[in-house]
Parts: C-alpha cells; sequence; structure tokens
C-alpha cells in the first residue's frame, strides 16, 4: 500500500478523536479545522506521542503502529521530521551546529546537509546563532535540522503562524520548493486558508475529532456538501499553466483542464504553472452565451448539483468545465428562472478571477 495511512481512536474531554485516513505518498496535506478540533492531537498520534488504545499507523507498507497486533514504534524510532510553531533550536549552537546535532542523531539515515541548505536558502547562515537571525530564517533552520534526518513524512503543526505577513510571505516559495522536490508526505497544521490554496495538494477537513472531508485540495474545495471553509468565502480553485499572453492589455491567458481564463498577466512565462482562485459569488450563469458584456471570460459548463447558499434567497451551483470544478452563487429565483438542474448545459461568466499568491 502506497501513502500514509492513519486510523486513530482516541478519547478527548471533549470528543473522540476518530479518524481514518489515506494520505498521498508526496505533497502536501493541509489539515484544517476550527481550534480545537483534534488538528495537533493527529499528527501527535501519527509521531507516536499518544497511546490511543486503537491505532494504526502504515506509511508506504511499514507498520509504525497497530494496536491490534500490539505494535507500536517509539517516536525516536519512527523516521519523521516535526516541525512547530515556534522553532525550538539550540541558542548555543550556530546554524550549522544545530544542523549537525540532528544529522548526527540520525545516524545512517541522515541526509545530506549541503543540498539542505541549498534548497532552504541558509547556506549562508551556518555560522549565526538563532538569536541572530529573523522569525523567517529561524523557521527555515528549524525545518532543515527536521529534513537533517532524512525523515520519510515532514510533520509541520503551524509552522508560519508566529510570523507576519512579510516573514511569511518569504518562506511560503521554500516550502512549496519542498512540496515539489522532496518525495515525501507532508502533514500541514494551519488556520490559514491562502497558505492551503497555495501549497496543499490534498485537504482533511476536521471538525470535533471527525473528518468531515479527506480529498484532492480542488475536488474538496469545491463541494457543495460541506460548510465553506471556516472564515472563507465559497470558491473554487483552479490548477492551470499560463498560456498566450496578451501584451497590449497585459493580460494573461490561464489554461486548465476544461477551458481557460484570462487574468492580470502576472508575468510568468508561458508553461508556468499557477493556481486561480475563483470566488462563487463571482460567477453568474446565462442559457446562451452573452453578446457584447465586459466580462472576459465565459466557460461552458454543465451543472453538477445545486445546494442552499446560506441565506433562503442563495443558492450554491457546483458547475463541471470538463473534469474542473467551478461554484457560483445565484438567486434562487435563478435557479428557477433557468431551470437549473443537475445536467443543465450553462454559460458561467466569470467576473473575476485572482492568482493565488
Ligand atoms: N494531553 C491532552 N490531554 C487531554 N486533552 C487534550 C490534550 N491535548 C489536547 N487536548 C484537548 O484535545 C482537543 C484537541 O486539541 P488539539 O490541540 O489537537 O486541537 P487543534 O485542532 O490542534 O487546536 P488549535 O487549532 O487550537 O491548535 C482540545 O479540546 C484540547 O483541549
Amino acid at each position: 500500500m502506497t501513502g500514509l495511512a492513519i486510523r486513530v481512536r482516541l478519547p478527548r474531554p471533549d470528543f473522540l478523536l476518530d479518524c481514518d485516513l489515506h494520505l498521498p505518498a508526496s505533497g502536501i496535506t493541509a489539515v484544517f479545522g476550527p481550534s480545537g478540533s483534534g488538528k495537533t492531537t493527529l499528527l501527535r498520534c501519527v509521531a507516536g506521542l499518544e497511546r490511543p488504545a486503537q491505532a494504526r499507523v502504515v506509511l508506504q507498507g511499514e507498520t509504525w503502529e497497530d494496536s491490534e497486533r500490539g505494535l507500536r514504534l517509539p517516536t525516536h524510532r519512527r523516521p519523521l521530521g516535526y516541525v512547530f510553531q515556534e522553532a525550538s533550536l539550540f541558542d548555543h549552537l550556530d546554524v550549522a551546529g544545530n544542523l549537525r546535532f540532528a544529522h548526527r542523531r540520525a545516524g545512517r539515515d541522515a541526509a545530506p546537509l549541503q543540498p539542505l541548505l541549498e534548497l532552504l536558502g541558509i547556506a549562508g547562515l551556518q555560522g549565526r546563532r538563532p538569536g541572530e537571525l529573523s522569525g523567517g530564517e529561524r523557521q527555515r533552520v528549524a525545518i532543515a535540522r527536521a529534513l537533517a534526518t532524512g525523515p520519510r513524512v515532514l510533520l509541520l503543526d503551524e509552522p508560519l503562524a508566529a510570523l507576519d505577513l512579510a516573514r511569511r510571505r518569504e518562506i511560503l516559495p521554500w516550502l512549496e520548493r519542498l512540496r515539489d522536490e522532496l518525495r515525501i508526505p507532508m502533514l500541514y497544521v494551519t488556520h490559514a486558508g491562502d497558505e492551503v490554496a497555495r501549497m496543499a495538494d490534498h485537504l482533511v477537513l476536521l471538525d470535533a475529532g471527525r473528518v468531515r472531508a479527506s480529498g484532492p485540495l480542488a475536488e474538496t474545495l469545491a463541494r457543495i456538501d460541506l460548510p465553506a471553509v471556516p472564515g472563507e468565502e465559497a470558491g473554487a480553485l483552479l490548477h492551470g499553466a499560463i498560456g498566450q499572453r496578451d501584451a497590449r492589455w497585459q493580460l494573461a491567458e490561464v489554461r486548465f483542464e476544461g477551458g481557460a481564463l484570462w487574468i492580470a498577466d502576472p508575468g510568468f512565462a508561458s508553461g508556468h504553472p499557477v493556481r486561480v482562485h475563483v470566488l462563487a459569488r463571482d460567477v453568474s450563469l446565462a442559457l446562451v452565451p452573452p453578446q457584447q458584456s465586459s466580462i472576459q471570460n465565459v466557460l461552458p459548463a454543465i451543472v453538477r448539483a445545486i445546494a442552499p447558499g446560506g441565506h433562503p434567497s442563495q443558492a450554491l451551483v457546483q458547475l463541471a468545465c470538463g473534469p474542473t470544478l467551478l461554484l457560483s452563487r445565484v438567486t434562487t429565483r435563478s435557479v428557477e428562472a433557468l431551470e437549473l438542474a443537475p445536467g443543465r448545459s450553462v454559460w458561467a461568466q466569470v467576473k473575476s478571477a485572482a492568482l493565488v499568491a
């Protein structure tokens, strides 16, 4: 079996953490949910820091824990890296010393340090002590230290939460690089919807210890049977690549499976992968292609499902543009007037689409 399988039942004062997850073998799985929903506890179970009566943790066919068979690897025998909100580096050691410490402890599993220093852009900081680093630099060193042990899973518990916006923006590209270059599962707990939209490949939604959803990011965000991700407006995420440019109007085409959209030119080369966020309220529907409209992006689509949209006057419509899903928020009056129902062909007019950055 590939990937990371986690089955755990662990009572907590207010609820039972009850998860049965099968996560991809690589890429970022964002673990999202309200405060106290069990996100940290779930990561601690993977790390072997909790003792659930019932648990099964299997990484790429290798069993780390199986309560039915009485098998349980202690934390230090689980090849994983753990990064917390606050980087807990040794203050008396410089960056190189901190990394060497982790490296030595890992023994034969250790990852070579030089590529890690380059991967995280910290080669020039090796002689500095943690007190001489910015918050963002400290977190990059903490991540490098976690990776120096040669982990086969990386657990990140709100690694950017203690940083201000500028520092967060500085570190996100490094995390994206790790996601693209390391072929290991990364479990990433966050409260920040923008981090999920930008980096995650897979999304787990936890609520009071239960898994409300677990699936590929775009597919899960476009589900209308779930409440919108807390704090976020309903919208769809498109994975695409830059196509042609219109230099005169400073526009760039984003091609995705099932269609294309024009967005403000972000300056990326053709073929550059991008993610685009399209809010449900920015998508209106028509039965014929609109003529003489200011809206540039009009996509043929098929209605897949319709759900209540929060207020009784509103509905949320899930649309398929080929294999890509979009959401549209319309009035219930429009649902009736346009006879919207699953299978109906429509034209989706996308008023605004924003690059996720
Ligand atoms: N060691 C413990 N013993 C008993 N209960 C605990 C323990 N650790 C956490 N809890 C409780 O378990 C629940 C889940 O906590 P957890 O830290 O996993 O949530 P979380 O989703 O990570 O929250 P946050 O987003 O606020 O960090 C909370 O109600 C918490 O008070």
